[in-house]
């Protein structure tokens, strides 16, 4: 699986700090202008393929909560767009506010949302093993997808019912047949891409990122629910809600965001 418990904490003052990787010029997150966005007539669409038998446990790493996937198969994967080869699904986790004012990491125009979700996945064409792509240009792509404050999401209200059992850090709990599918949004043809990394330590320059343009809604409760959940362990003894867990946006530093859309 594709989750480290090396993670830094989102409380460790190196994740919160305005870092920029040693010789980072591909970070991330970004304010995608879309009036300087490239369209590109060469990007497929996508073709994500999940099987939700393959979804394995939750945990709460101290960043975010993780749904993890079984990645030692090619079962969930994610082809096309941008992406030369095929990629295996490993994780998705999310990015939020403590109020719906922001939250989202990346933004369009200088427009926040309350969340963002991240679907992880690596080049299993290129590496056998996550711990190896992660370190590599190129070697994750990763769907990121904003969330509104709007409608109830039914599929949502599956992962927010266990979400009270991972409330502390370093928590896991098994959870199955879950299909990521369901939150991606209905038209995943329009979508931003550009070359990024990982938003938390260790800030790795190998994400290729497709940004949905159209968003997901879930209701006001179901996101207070992620907002209930904490940064800190059981043992210790201040406990920190686990909110306004994105980083601060990084320099374009001359890259290009592509457009599969006009
Ligand atoms: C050796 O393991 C390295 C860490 C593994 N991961 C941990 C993250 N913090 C992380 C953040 C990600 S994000 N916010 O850029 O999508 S993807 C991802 S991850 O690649 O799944
Ligand atoms: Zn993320």
């Amino acid at each position: 699986a594709c989750s480290s418990k090396y993670v830094l904490s989102a409380l460790h003052p190196m994740w919160q700090g305005p870092l920029v990787a040693p010789g980072g010029n591909r970070q991330s997150p970004i304010d995608i202008r879309v009036r300087k966005s490239v369209f590109d007539p060469h990007l497929k669409p996508l073709t994500p393929d999940y099987d939700p038998r393959t979804c394995s446990q939750i945990w709460n790493n101290g960043y975010s909560f993780l749904v993890e996937y079984d990645d030692t198969t090619d079962k969930s994967t994610l082809k096309g767009g941008p992406l030369e080869d095929n990629f295996r699904l490993c994780q998705f986790h999310f990015h939020w506010g403590e109020s719906n004012a922001w939250g989202s990491e990346h933004t369009v125009d200088r427009r926040l949302f309350p969340a963002e979700l991240h679907m992880v996945h690596w080049n299993s064409d290129k590496y056998s093993r996550f711990e190896e792509a992660v370190m590599e240009e190129n070697g994750l792509a990763v769907i990121g997808v904003f969330l509104k404050i709007g409608k109830r999401h039914e599929g949502l209200q599956k992962l927010v019912d266990v979400l009270p059992a991972v409330r502390h850090k370093d928590s896991v709990v098994e959870f199955t047949r879950f299909d990521p599918a369901c939150l991606l949004p209905s038209n995943i043809d329009d979508y931003w891409t550009y070359a990024g990394s990982l938003t938390t330590p260790p800030l790795t320059e190998a994400v290729t990122w497709i940004i949905m343009k159209q968003h997901i809604e879930v209701s006001h409760d179901q996101l207070a629910v992620f907002r209930s959940l904490l940064f800190t362990s059981a043992e210790e003894e201040v406990q920190k809600s686990m909110v306004n867990n994105f980083r601060v946006q990084q320099s374009l530093q001359g890259r290009t965001v592509r457009s599969s859309f006009t």
